[in-house]
């Protein structure tokens, strides 16, 4: 994918006058109860600060999708406000929109028409654009999302990777201001997940805020600068992304790498290292290669330089020593009691 610029962000981004501060997304009580009677959106407070590349997480059915369709403006919202970019959802709709790139369910793309073809159309239905840069528009947006070689392509034999990418062009038609992205890494490879966290980095470098859904926690924890935690229709958490999995019990852990026969006495020393500062001394033993195990425990609030020090007077060998920072996986459970990949 190339790093040629499409998108980038203007100055002049107003601030939610309420409650949003300098906010590109601002949420109050914001609730989908459908006519089946199921609360798909229970009264979330989200906070998107201008700059910041949110990863907007929960499993399968937790309501990422309806709050990001009220925030389009394509579902009504029961109860609640919603400001995207200062305005208000949906009434400022027209004078918002524009400056939102968003990729939801695809667009209505034409199976017979090639990438480009598509792209064009689009373009073409959009009054906002210049129809005179179109062909360079629509050439970098292409390049962007590693499509150039397969825009001669017939939609209909994109693979699903393939159609997630012309997605992302659709979205980077025109410069943005924020991006909202459900699902983006939806039906592609690894190398294609890796190439799509590159460009939300490089369209963040570039000034614009994203909002990005996920079910898979890995696949954005590490692109993200924030985040908000979903389940069952609410936000659990939210905030930067440090500070959420440094707020937890699951703080950061030592991990030893000794031999088998001392894996008992390991464990006592991290137990009363972290049962002593009030952590948790539960200490969990991976299974290693032969007779080397690796042995791992909250540091609560010891340090990793007490934690050789105490092995070496208990007579354990430190064949390896490590931090390991909790991830947002370790975070979810925690909080939920249950494992991310779960639907309702
Ligand atoms: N039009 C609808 N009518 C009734 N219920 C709906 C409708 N759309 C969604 N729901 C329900 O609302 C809940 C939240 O769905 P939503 O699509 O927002 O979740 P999600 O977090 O985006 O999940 P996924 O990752 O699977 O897209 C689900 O239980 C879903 O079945």
């Amino acid at each position: 994918m190339s790093t040629a610029a499409t998108a980038h962000a203007t100055d002049d981004v107003p601030t939610a006058p309420e409650g949003g501060g300098d906010a590109v997304v601002a949420t109050r009580g914001l609730t989908k109860r459908f006519r089946s009677g199921q609360v798909a959106v229970d009264g979330i407070d989200l906070r998107v600060p201008r700059g910041a590349v949110y990863g907007f997480l929960g499993p399968n059915g937790s309501g990422k999708t309806t709050t990001i369709r009220m925030l389009l403006g394509l579902v009504q919202p029961s109860a609640g406000e919603a400001r995207v970019l200062g305005g208000a959802m949906p009434r400022d709709s027209a004078r918002v929109l524009p400056r939102v790139g968003a990729l939801v369910e695809g667009p209505a793309f034409q199976p017979y028409l090639t990438g480009r073809r598509n792209l064009e159309r689009l373009d073409a239905v959009d009054a906002t654009t210049d129809p005179r840069t179109k062909r360079t528009r629509i050439a970098a947006a292409l390049d962007r999302v590693g499509l150039t070689a397969a825009a001669t392509k017939p939609y209909r034999q994109y693979s699903l990777g393939m159609k997630q990418r012309l997605g992302l062009a659709a979205a980077l038609l025109r410069p943005r201001d924020l991006l909202i992205l459900d699902e983006p890494t939806n039906g592609l490879d690894p190398q294609g997940t890796r190439e799509v966290r590159q460009l939300i980095r490089e369209l963040a470098d570039d000034g614009a805020s994203v909002l990005v859904s996920s079910h898979l926690l890995s696949e954005i924890d590490q692109v993200c600068t924030h985040v908000g935690v979903m389940s069952r229709g609410r936000l659990l958490v939210q905030g930067e992304r440090d500070v959420v999995t440094a707020g937890g019990r699951t703080r950061e852990r030592a991990v030893v790498t000794t031999t088998r026969e001392h894996t008992e006495a390991a464990s006592r020393v991290l137990g009363r290292l972290a049962g002593d500062a009030g952590g948790d001394p539960l200490v969990t033993v991976g299974t290693g290669e032969g007779d080397v195990v690796t042995v791992t425990s909250p540091l609560g609030a010891a340090a990793l330089t007490d934690v050789a020090p105490a092995l070496v007077a208990a007579g354990v060998p430190v064949l390896g020593l490590r931090t390991d920072r909790p991830s947002l996986e370790d975070v979810f459970v925690e909080l939920t009691g249950e494992g991310f990949d779960v639907a309702r």
